[in-house]
């Protein structure tokens, strides 16, 4: 038996889910969480007495059964065609009048429903009332207050869902029998189902707080929402997530665990001390130096991981989409798309999926592409190692590299609105606010530990295996002799990573210990940092007796052999090229199409060059009074890719005045 739940973003769907299958899919307090189906048996506490197993089908939220964003045509589509046994339609009992209006186009498909409605605390808080009895009647369905964040009403509800299953349904508004493509008589047809809708309304809901009246929450918004104060809060916030988490709060207990990592170490190369060098080397500093690098950095990110949960949780998201608005539009984005910016610096694959919700497919294409060059949860370990190497674990570094990924943001942005000509395209924003809440900080920690133990097991499998890996291609020559000391460019990996290198002269670290990680960083951007650990034959970062990062910075950063520019250009090089695999594998479903999904790692490959010898060239000029090795093929490369992209953007405008600037024309001459 399949239960589908169905109702308008925002209204404590998933939070309904998970408290009835004990399963923890992502809830957020902004419109638009849920980007796909999910499906999972309900637990036996509450299938109330049901022979078959009951299946909860979670769904992203809908406003109405015409889909404008692809999330939303996912529910319309599925309780049109996939015959659910009943559906529990989750209201938003704080608003009513514009929930109402997808409840009785549920209530139109022949499936039984079930109104749950829920955030019903909230009322009780606020002095709402409504009548339940009275809407059940007007409805023809039962009507069951429910609090999903305590699990009130749930039994209830999953009650009548069992006993009304497989019957049908009577509608108490039915549409009129209309040409659907008609667009005239489509919306005369809303605006009667809106009368009918809020007729009702009006009948069962007593409010004491107007609607126009305004609230504690109008005047936060107020500010918060402000042109000016809104942008200074949202960067305090901002800068105050990464350094609690980066330089604060993570680095204390990455200080304890790597004191662990470094005894395990000690003890595994304890045990192998008769054995082969070779294999001593393989399992000592390969596997465990490799892999206990990377998760050395895990406090950093875990850290992280809690503080966006809560941010996420509050509800000042949907602010910060309607602060940034304004600016995005500028450079052709909406200020949906923060959202996905956001929560990339978790990790770039679900950032990467919650551009769907954006209306305009040439926004979301443009969302999708640029999403990653905000550095996530993967490059945290990459930019920690850098910035205490290299800068005496200054703050700075990792805010910089933050708000750089920003500009490179509005700049990418500004060059796809040129190539596909923004001007001749409108699109207009509407974003919720939601109510603010106290968040939880049980739903944060679960956050964090459900995203710490995904970055265990990657860091257990992908990563251990790429550090194996590496570590045997360092370890032999093409003749599968072991490589003697010294004779270290002859290995393996050398001898593949070397021509790459070449590349990398330009941007001061073109050596092949630096391109072979850049290249294991395509797996996973944490592979950085492990290959590094490998190769120069280092293991943990992070110094435990000075209760810092890298303590013996000086001489890890003697054995990188970098200057100051060539490292900043280095970090900035792996965290704008294109992201891990596995981003853009959702990158290429997302966008759609091969052609944006080239054009997307394109741009990412240039940009990460032309800023990585920017960065490496500027800051020689300014250290030392001269250029950078290999300025003039850099140059050459750099001006060339600027050429390709100035040619793009002719020609594609070419292409639009063609297509569009007579039609423009047309309309004028007629006006
Ligand atoms: N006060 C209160 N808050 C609730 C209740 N149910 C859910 N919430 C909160 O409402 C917010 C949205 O919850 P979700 O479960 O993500 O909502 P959703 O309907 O799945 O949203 P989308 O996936 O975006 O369509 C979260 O902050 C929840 O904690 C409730 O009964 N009372
Ligand atoms: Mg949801």
């Amino acid at each position: 038996m399949r239960i589908a739940f169905a109702g308008n973003p925002n209204s404590g769907k998933t939070t309904m889910y998970n408290a009835l299958t004990g399963k923890s899919e992502h809830v957020g307090n902004w419109a638009g969480v849920t980007i796909g189906k999910k499906e999972s048996p309900i637990k036996k506490e509450f299938s109330s007495g049901a022979l078959e197993e009951l299946i909860a089908v979670d769904l992203p939220g809908a406003y109405s059964m015409s889909p404008f964003t692809p999330e939303e045509s996912i529910t319309s589509g599925f309780v049109r065609n996939e015959n659910p046994d009943a559906i529990i339609n989750i209201v938003d009992a704080t608003n009513l009048s514009r929930s109402l209006f997808f409840t009785t186009q549920l209530l139109e498909l022949g499936i039984p429903v079930i109104v749950a409605l829920n955030k019903s605390d909230i009322n009780e808080k606020q002095g709402t009332k409504i009548n339940t009895k009275l809407l059940a009647e007007k409805l023809n369905c039962p009507v069951i207050e429910t609090v999903s964040t305590s699990s009130k009403g749930l039994s209830e509800v999953m009650k009548q869902a069992v006993s009304l299953s497989g019957k049908g349904q009577k509608a108490p508004y039915l549409q009129a029998d209309i040409d659907m493509t008609d667009k005239k008589a489509v919306d005369a047809e809303d605006r009667k189902r809106f009368a009918f809708v809020n007729g009702i309304v009006g009948e069962v809901e007593s409010r004491k707080i107007l609607t126009k009246d305004t609230t504690k929450q109008d005047q936060v918004d107020r500010i918060l929402t402000n042109k000016v104060a809104g942008i200074i809060i949202f960067a305090a916030v901002m800068w105050a997530v990464f350094w609690i988490s980066q330089s604060k709060v993570g680095p204390l207990i990455a200080d304890w665990l790597v004191g662990w990592i470094e005894t395990f170490q000690g003890w595994v190369s304890g045990l192998l001390e008769n054995t082969s060098p070779f294999l001593q080397a393989l399992l000592a500093d390969g596997i465990v130096g490799g892999v206990g690098a990377v998760v050395g950095f895990l406090p950093l990110v875990m850290v992280m991981y809690f503080l966006i949960a809560l941010l996420e949780d509050c509800g000042y998201m949907a602010r910060v989409s309607v602060v940034m608005d304004p600016i995005f539009k500028r450079v052709g984005l909406s200020g949906k798309s923060i959202i996905p910016f956001i929560i990339t610096t978790g990790c770039g694959i679900p950032g990467i999926m919650a551009s769907r919700t954006i209306r305009d497919e040439r926004e979301r294409r443009a969302t999708a592409m640029l999403a990653t060059f905000m550095p996530c949860g993967a490059k945290i370990p990459v930019i920690a190692l850098f910035a205490a190497v290299f800068f005496g674990g200054a703050s700075w570094v990792s805010t910089l590299v933050y708000f750089v990924g920003i500009a490179l943001i509005f700049l990418g942005a500004l060059l796809i609105k040129q190539i596909t000509g923004h001007k001749y395209r409108k699109s207009f924003f509407i974003m919720e606010l939601p109510e603010y809440k106290i968040p939880s900080l049980k739903r944060a920690a679960f956050s964090m530990l459900g995203r710490a133990k995904a970055y265990i097991i990657k860091a257990a499998t992908i990563i251990l295996v790429c550090n194996a890996v590496v570590q045997i291609m360092q370890s032999f020559n093409w003749q599968l002799q072991l490589v003697e000391e010294g004779m270290e460019n002859t290995s393996i990996l050398a001898t593949i990573a070397t021509p790459f290198a070449v590349l990398l002269i330009p941007l001061g670290f073109g050596v092949w210990q630096m391109a072979a990680a850049a290249i294991t960083g395509f797996i996973a951007k944490e592979n950085v940092v492990g290959t590094l650990a490998v190769v120069y034959g280092l293991s943990a970062f992070i110094d435990t007796e000075e209760l810092a990062l890298t303590g013996g910075a000086g001489e890890v950063a003697m054995t990188f052999g970098l200057t100051s520019a060539a490292a900043l250009a280095c970090l900035m090089f792996n965290l704008y090229t294109p992201p891990c695999f596995a981003a853009i594998g959702a990158m290429n479903s997302e966008l759609g199409s091969k052609k944006w999904l080239w054009g997307g790692i394109g741009l990412q490959l240039a940009t990460g060059y032309t800023v990585a010898f920017l960065v490496y060239q500027v800051g020689t000029i300014i250290t030392t009074g001269s250029v950078g090795v290999g300025f003039f093929p850099g140059l050459i490369a750099v001006l060339a890719m600027a050429a390709i992209v100035v040619m793009i953007v002719i020609r594609s405008n070419r292409k639009l005045e063609a297509e569009f600037g007579a039609l423009h024309k047309k309309g004028g001459a007629a006006a």
